[in-house]
């Protein structure tokens, strides 16, 4: 039996997750756009590095509605690099201690900086943001050669932090294969999200395909 589910038949209580991904430009922030649209979500970046004039926050704004709450940053960092190294191209180092959920009864999608191993400072990665919020994740996953050892990989770390993996969200088409054994090694408790490759990403497209994701 095919292992999609609609994701309004889960719980109807609030949800705050975690978009996580595979790497960098995988598709963490049209895949949140979606979410966001999908679950009338609010949306949060903690970490911004690089491209503060068109910000991931902004980008969701343009595409899920002007009016999608997004809360601040917490970071704002001018170096599109790793945030470890962003940060101390402004003498700066990113402490976990001062990221809090913003406060809000309304569902949140919370993105992250590129996958769960990208290092916030010499000590702390992603994945220790994801344990200090306490939120389940999902993890988006585009088709490229290596995106199985990857996604693999990505699975391994958060079930040995005992992270849930709510959402493993397949971005864009895949072959048979890959897909198979992506979903081989996920836990029936995953459900699968199909996102379409989408022509051009506009706020029709966008909406376009949230309303697809009811019907899944
Ligand atoms: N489903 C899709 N259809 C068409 N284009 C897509 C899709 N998903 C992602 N893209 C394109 O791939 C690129 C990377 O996407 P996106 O910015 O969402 O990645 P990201 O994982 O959020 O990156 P970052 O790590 O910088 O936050 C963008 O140019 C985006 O338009
Ligand atoms: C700048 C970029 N768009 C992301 N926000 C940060 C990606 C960090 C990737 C680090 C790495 O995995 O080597
Ligand atoms: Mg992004």
């Amino acid at each position: 039996m095919d292992k999609t589910t609609s994701l309004k038949n889960e719980n109807s209580g609030q949800k705050t997750i975690f978009i996580t991904g595979i790497g960098t430009e995988v598709g963490k922030t049209v895949c949140s756009a979606i979410l966001t649209k999908y679950f009338n979500a609010e949306y949060w970046k903690p970490v911004q590095s690089g491209d503060l004039d068109f910000s991931d926050s902004m980008k969701i704004q343009s595409w899920a509605g002007k009016n999608t709450v997004c809360h601040a940053e917490t970071y704002r960092l001018k170096l599109a690099a790793s945030p470890h190294h962003s940060a101390k191209e402004e003498g700066i180092t990113i402490n976990l201690n001062n990221f809090t959920l913003p406060e809000t009864s309304a569902h949140l999608i919370v993105e992250g900086a590129g996958g769960l191993m990208v290092p916030l400072n010499d000590e702390d990665f992603i994945i220790d943001l994801i344990q200090k919020l306490n939120i389940p994740a999902a993890l988006v996953v585009k088709n490229y050669l290596g995106c199985i050892n990857h996604t693999l990989l990505s699975i391994k770390a958060l079930e040995q932090r005992k992270i849930s993996l709510k959402y493993i969200i397949l971005n864009g088409n895949f072959p048979t294969d890959t897909e198979r054994i992506i979903l081989k090694n996920i836990q029936p408790q995953t459900t699968i999200v199909r996102i379409p490759h989408l022509e051009k990403i506009t706020t029709e497209n966008i909406e376009t395909a949230s309303k697809q994701l009811a019907i899944l």
